[in-house]
């Protein structure tokens, strides 16, 4: 008989984050955006997403945060099948995910301080538990001046330092961005890839979709490349 490994990986921790089996995406009648993909997001790594305009990076990133649901193909999120997910087991699922949309989604009636903490006070949190570190990561990401600000009054790139901030606060199991650097500085960008990274670093799976080729080059990490609707990964950025 087969010794059992002495130190078996949990089974939580060894299953990705999210796994894709030959999901397809058009959306209504029109072409396949998607074709075939298959991937996994393994616990704990960092992953960029590449690939031209109108490839389809958002809309893969849609379906992993379950905003929409792919033609065919199964989806499982933190090893359970998402099909069979319910409308009341959604959110829960959800809340483990940190999404930060390109158009940044700002809930226009509260304050950037507001914003950023909503995660945490969803998730049932005490704001006298939280003032502390929700103050301190805003003027991390620059923004300490603007903690009572209305999102209409922010500039574009600071209304996307509100959504990464608000994606992160909670330090989720899997955070998500949609060209998170596409409204900032140069310097800002690399501000935020030092936030992803350590974040990262703290346990968070972490796929970040963009164009900007300097922060894919910033890191060796693997790059999944999409183009004609199918995804292809690159070990690193010297493979
Ligand atoms: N809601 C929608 N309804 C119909 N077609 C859509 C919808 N959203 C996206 N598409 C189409 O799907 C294709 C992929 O779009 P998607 O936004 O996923 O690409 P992308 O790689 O993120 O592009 P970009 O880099 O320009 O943001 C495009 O042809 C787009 O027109």
């Amino acid at each position: 008989m087969t010794e059992p490994p002495a130190n078996p990986a949990p089974k939580a921790l060894a299953e990705p984050v999210v796994r894709f089996d030959s999901v397809g995406m058009r959306y209504g009648r029109g072409p396949e955006i998607l074709r075939d993909i298959t991937f996994d997001l393994p616990r704990g790594s960092f992953q960029f997403l590449t690939g031209p305009s109108g490839a389809g990076k958002t809309t893969l990133l849609r379906l992993i945060y379950m905003a929409r649901k792919p033609s065919r193909g199964l989806i499982s999120h933190f090893g359970g099948d998402s099909a069979s997910l319910s409308r009341r087991e959604l959110p829960h699922v959800r809340r483990r995910i940190g999404m930060v949309f390109q158009d940044f989604r700002m809930l226009s009636h509260l304050n950037v301080f507001e914003n950023v903490a909503l995660p945490l006070r969803v998730a049932g949190r005490k704001r006298a538990e939280y003032a502390e570190d929700v103050a301190e990561l805003i003027s991390w990401v620059g923004l300490g001046d603007k903690m009572d600000a209305q999102p209409a009054t922010l500039s574009g790139g600071e209304q996307q330092r509100v959504a990464i901030a608000r994606a992160i606060v909670g330090q989720p199991e899997l955070l998500v961005a949609d060209e998170p650097t596409g409204n900032v500085d140069p310097a800002m960008g690399r501000r935020l890839l030092r936030l992803f990274t350590e974040l990262n670093k703290l346990g968070t799976t972490v796929l970040i979709a963009t164009h900007d080729i300097t922060l894919v080059r910033a890191l060796d990490v693997p790059i999944l490349t999409l183009a004609d609707g199918r995804l292809s990964v690159k070990g690193t950025r010297a493979a």
